[in-house]
């Protein structure tokens, strides 16, 4: 799902904030992005880094666990967490058994954490807060919905009850949500709610290129008894009752306990919750995409069979949300097996890096060549220059790759012969990927040596069937 997502930033305004008052964000920050340059513009509208980056909170809130399933009654709600570092996911975090997502971030990234970004998917816990605050962390972006300690219980165990009234938050989450405040009045870093508008017309665009195309209509031929418009809508339905507080009269009581009274006025109320509402279509457009339980996100004992059914999807998923490769996006995830599991909320499995096809870091749109194999002149063709996803992945990682764990490898295309002794010079293990142009020859880039690549587990989905 980074790559789906991935693939297609905007013009990014990494630290805008959502401020009332304010018609238009303010733009604090250049972004440095070297995957998708703000100078950047492909074909079509596309989803701001900071949308991005929240949305894959929600989604890594939804990591599916070893243990049972979330307790209603447990009063501690699951988050998602998304690291940032100079615009690059460093870390995809969520809470676990013991911890939650906050400390998990502090005991993995520790001081690190103080250049970077966090976005959570609710308003973290004053016990996590205390130590990202202390660890220097720069900035702190939350979903506005109901946060850590959870507003809603006990009265929310019956998700139809719209009219909870505000004495059902506990003495236990108004005196988290006061600390909370504390923490933030006093401290440092900008704590803050990241929301933007969709660009003009990607709700239509993830529309037609996904529910109503060819995307969904390729599910709808492996499997003819699928209703897509009723997966569609059942996924609207489960993620609209767990990221969006049920009426309104309830999430402006929530945003005034929390602090931002300004949020629970109008206009901004309403913007608000229309913001929200329309990532959560998004989350829901691209979920119906993969119609298995747990969102597309597997255990490890069941990672290889179930992720090669899917990869199929995503690599068509990647092209239609293609960006700096006017024609093809590809998307590359590298996740290690650990020794240790239990801390973080995805078990041993710890994210290594992402990353998608891209000019150069920091170049300028059509500074360089753009042209594919049909392009007779050879030096205005596209592949000397454009860094694969393997590469950015690799180059962009955030932790070592170690010989004694496994290594994954997914990649929505099959790896080319520059990307080959790439990927076994650094120690990767397993490689997940589509059969897409394997054995080809396209002069300038070409795809011979995967299929003699010896020593590492290849798993291999057809992208014809
Ligand atoms: O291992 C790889 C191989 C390629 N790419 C990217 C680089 C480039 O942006 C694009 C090239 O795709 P392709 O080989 O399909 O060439 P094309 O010219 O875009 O399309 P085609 O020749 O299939 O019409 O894919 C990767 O990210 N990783």
């Amino acid at each position: 799902y980074i790559l789906y997502l991935a693939a297609r930033m905007e013009e990014s305004q990494i630290c805008s904030r959502a401020v009332p008052g304010q018609t238009k964000p303010c733009r604090e920050t250049r972004d440095g992005g070297s995957q998708s340059d703000s100078r950047t513009r492909g074909p079509g509208p596309r989803l701001s880094k900071v949308n991005l980056f929240t949305l894959l909170s929600l989604w890594m809130e939804l990591f599916p666990q070893e243990e049972a399933e979330e307790d209603d009654n447990d009063q501690v709600r699951r988050v998602g967490l998304v690291v940032v570092q100079d615009t690059k996911v460093v870390g995809l975090h969520c809470s676990g058994a013991e911890l939650h997502a906050g400390q998990t971030a502090i005991i993995q990234h520790g001081a690190r954490l103080a250049d970077c970004q966090l976005f959570f998917s609710r308003r973290p816990c004053a016990t996590c807060l205390k130590m990202i605050i202390n660890a220097g962390v720069g900035r702190i972006s939350f979903w506005p919905g109901d946060p850590e300690i959870s507003m809603l219980k006990p009265a929310s165990t019956n998700h139809s009850n719209s009219s909870s009234s505000p004495q059902s938050i506990t003495e236990e989450a108004a005196l988290d949500a006061m600390a909370t405040e504390k923490l933030k009045s006093n401290s440092r870093p900008h704590i803050c709610v990241l929301l933007q508008p969709l660009a003009p017309g990607l709700a239509q665009f993830v529309t037609e290129t996904s529910r109503d195309c060819d995307f969904m209509q390729t599910m709808a031929d492996d499997d003819p008894t699928l209703n897509t418009e009723e997966l569609f809508n059942r996924h609207l339905k489960d993620f609209s009752r767990h990221f969006l507080v049920g009426s309104s009269q309830q999430h402006q009581e929530i945003l005034t306990q929390m602090g931002l009274e300004n949020f629970s006025m109008e206009p901004y109320f309403s913007n608000l919750r229309n913001n929200m509402r329309e990532l959560v279509e998004v989350l829901a457009t691209v979920a119906a995409g993969v119609p298995r339980q747990h969102y597309g996100f597997y255990r490890l004992d069941t990672l290889a069979v179930n992720y090669l059914n899917d990869l199929k999807r995503a690599s068509s998923f990647a092209c239609y949300f293609a960006d700096e490769d006017p024609k093809v996006g590809v998307g590359a995830v590298i996740w290690a097996k650990g020794q240790l599991a239990g801390c973080d909320g995805t078990g041993c499995l710890y994210l290594v890096g992402c990353g998608y096809n891209a000019y150069p870091a920091g170049s300028q749109y059509a500074e360089y060549p753009q042209m594919d194999n049909k392009q007779e002149d050879r030096q205005r063709r596209k592949y000397r220059y454009i860094i694969h996803a393997e590469q950015n992945a690799l180059t962009f990682r955030t932790r070592d790759i170690k010989p004694e764990e496994s290594t994954m490898l997914f990649v929505t295309k099959c790896p080319c012969d520059e990307c080959i002794p790439l990927i076994r010079g650094a120690g990767i293990t397993h490689i997940y990927t589509s059969d897409q142009d394997m054995g080809k020859d396209k002069t300038d880039i070409s795809y011979l040596r995967f299929s003699s690549l010896k020593n590492i587990h290849k798993f291999i989905v057809s992208s014809e069937d």
